[in-house]
């Protein structure tokens, strides 16, 4: 995840099958521009959250696309991901960033915070994510954001920072034109009606005539 123009940064639907889930990302990281991936498996537990990284994170690495995990940073480091995703309630991000150590990705959720997205950056975040942007089904968001919010952040700071919730091809322009370095989706690709390529198809062409 380098800087330059906005880019995709997709997280994985909340369930999967191990089995046939490899496939369907290779296809949909092989439709278009990805920075990163996901793992974020809320209900599983920590066997079967080290198989699904052990599955999919070749796919992701193969294609050099970042792999990071949800929630877990202890796990990420087992399971050589390229670094975890902490909310403000599963972890301290300086307590996530000793975890990780110095090398490896770690973003904050901020929700719609300057104080916060401060806070991480000064704790070793590598980005801070904003959100939720527009209502969304895939998670109960406590958080509201507004553009304004990332063209603020982007204006002031140089670390990257992540718009997430809600997002799709269709609403997607005024996060891109306000500063956002990546779009964080769920459902705008895995629940596609042409399948996750034609999501991130749809997805990075928004973001390429809003750039
Ligand atoms: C890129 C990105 N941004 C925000 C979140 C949300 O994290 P969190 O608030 O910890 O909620 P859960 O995802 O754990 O339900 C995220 N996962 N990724
Ligand atoms: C994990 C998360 N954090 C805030 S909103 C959200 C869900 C994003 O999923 P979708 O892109 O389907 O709205
Ligand atoms: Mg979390």
């Amino acid at each position: 995840m380098g800087a330059g123009g906005c880019r995709l940064y997709l997280i994985t639907p909340p369930a999967l099958d191990v089995a046939t889930f490899p496939d369907r990302l290779a296809a949909a990281l092989d439709a278009g521009d990805v920075a990163a991936v996901q793992l974020r498996l809320k209900e599983a537990d920590d066997d079967a959250i080290r198989r699904a990284a052990d599955a999919l994170r070749p796919v992701a690495q193969a294609r050099d696309v970042a792999f990071l995990l949800n929630d877990r940073p202890d796990l990420a480091v087992q399971t050589g991901c390229d670094g975890a995703h902490v909310g403000q309630s599963d972890m301290a991000a300086r307590a996530a960033r000793a975890v990780l150590g110095p090398d490896l990705m770690l973003g904050v959720t901020c929700h719609a915070s300057r104080d916060l997205a401060m806070s991480a950056g000064e704790d070793g975040a590598d980005y801070v994510a904003f959100g939720a942007f527009f209502p969304t089904t895939t998670k109960a968001a406590s958080s509201r954001a507004e553009p304004d919010l990332l063209a603020w952040w982007s204006d002031l700071m140089e670390l990257p920072c992540v718009a997430i919730g809600g997002i799709t091809a269709e609403n997607c322009a005024p996060l891109v034109t306000a500063g956002a370095d990546f779009l964080a989706v769920v459902a705008a690709v895995w629940d596609h009606p042409d399948g996750p390529a034609a999501g991130v198809r749809a997805l990075c062409a928004a973001i390429a005539a809003a750039s």
